[in-house]
């Protein structure tokens, strides 16, 4: 049986040649732990699985899984093992073979290896269509087989490189679902890497947030959403306002923030903020009062732009001066009791309580 382990980063950094693509991440994942590497096109997120899994060499830092420093340790030496996008399954040999795969490049004889590939299918609910060959099988099946090849090896942490990229909607939330159950089921940690921020939400017991080859935010979902640390990873998890202002009075653990519109409002000083200081805050979407006679210093008057319908949520966007972009959800039947239109200029009002601020990028 599998021991379940922690990993850590110690300084990791990718070059290649004057580009860098991952830049001194340091992260302790710990064992048992399901963790998305989360952020948007060329942050780095590929790199780091790829290093992590032994794919790629590192060009400074280490990597350590429980006791064993692993950073300069072939693939297959590690403990760890790699789902690929792809799922790279072998189009000539049967799922059993393709299972059994690298217990084979071990010299584990036939029969004790594809025995332990028919557990393996049974564990991902495959063994019914061992006898197939991968073209004989739909993308949710593929990728079950790919997942049960990874797992034969008995890894102590399982590399998901955008395991559900390939997969329509349906199937995704099912397979995300799988995957999980699996993760809880082995007690190993899982890493996968994705795009996609409600994936993140949904599997994650840490999201880790990457941004130009750094980590913006690691931390269990519900902290990444409702604290966000930047302005980076509040754009990114959506469902924010971010505002950029400055502080114009600091009092009694309040502060007033100025957007440049002129329209000015209180937020908590958590953070000893000083008079003069640039700052950018948060607002969710869904914590803003429409049409409210807005209680002097906390809000701002807008013009609606755009109505979105979304079903539960009507998501509407406003212009304000000296903000970029504004936008509330109200509840659907909220909405509809008192409808907006295009044009209308709606006061928008929210508690002090809802104002949270952010920090500056480790990025920028
Ligand atoms: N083999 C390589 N040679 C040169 N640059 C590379 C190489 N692989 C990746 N990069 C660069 O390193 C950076 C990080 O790439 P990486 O693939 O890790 O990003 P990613 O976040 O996984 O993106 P995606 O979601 O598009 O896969 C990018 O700027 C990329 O262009």
């Amino acid at each position: 049986m599998t021991k379940a382990a922690e990993i850590e980063l110690i300084e990791v950094t990718k070059r290649y040649g004057p580009a860098l693509a991952v830049d001194a991440v340091s992260l302790k994942i710990p064992a048992g732990t399901y963790c998305c590497l989360l952020g948007p096109s060329g942050c780095g997120k590929t790199t780091t699985l790829r290093m992590i899994a032994g794919h790629e060499s590192v060009s400074s830092g280490d990597i350590r899984l429980g006791p064993a420093v692993v950073t300069d340790l072939a693939p297959a030496k590690r403990g760890t093992a790699m789902m690929f996008q792809s799922y790279a399954l072998f189009p000539h040999l049967d799922i059993v073979d393709n299972v059994a795969f690298s217990l084979k490049m071990a010299g584990v004889a036939k029969p004790a290896r594809r025995g332990r590939a028919m557990e393996m299918l049974k564990l991902v609910q495959m063994d019914h269509l061992a006898e197939r060959r991968p073209a004989q099988l739909s993308g949710g099946q593929q990728q079950r087989v790919a997942l049960a090849r990874a797992l034969i090896t008995d890894p102590q942490v399982l590399l998901l490189d955008e395991p559900l990229s390939a997969l329509d909607p349906f199937l995704k939330i099912k397979v995300r679902q799988e995957l999980k159950k699996l993760q809880l089921q082995l007690g190993i940690s899982f890493i996968h890497v994705t795009h996609s921020q409600e994936e993140a939400m949904a599997l994650s017991d840490l999201v880790v947030v990457m941004n130009g080859g750094r980590i913006e935010q690691a931390a269990a979902p519900r902290e990444v959403f409702n604290r966000p640390s930047t302005a980076f990873v509040a754009r990114f998890m959506g469902d924010h306002n971010v505002l950029a202002g400055r502080v114009s009075r600091v009092a009694e653990g309040n502060a007033t923030f100025e957007v440049p519109g002129g329209a000015s409002f209180t937020v908590p000083d958590t953070e000893g903020l000083e008079a003069g200081a640039p700052v950018e805050i948060a607002v969710r979407t869904d914590r803003i009062r429409l049409g409210d006679g807005a209680a002097p210093g906390c809000g701002l008057t807008g013009l609606v732009q755009n109505i979105e319908y979304h079903g539960q949520k009507v998501q509407v966007a406003l212009a304000a001066p000296g903000v970029d972009e504004f936008a509330v959800q109200v509840p659907e039947t909220a909405f509809f009791a008192a409808p907006l239109a295009i044009g209308d200029a709606v006061p928008l009002a929210w508690t002090a309580q809802d104002v949270h601020l952010l920090k500056p990028s480790p990025a920028a």
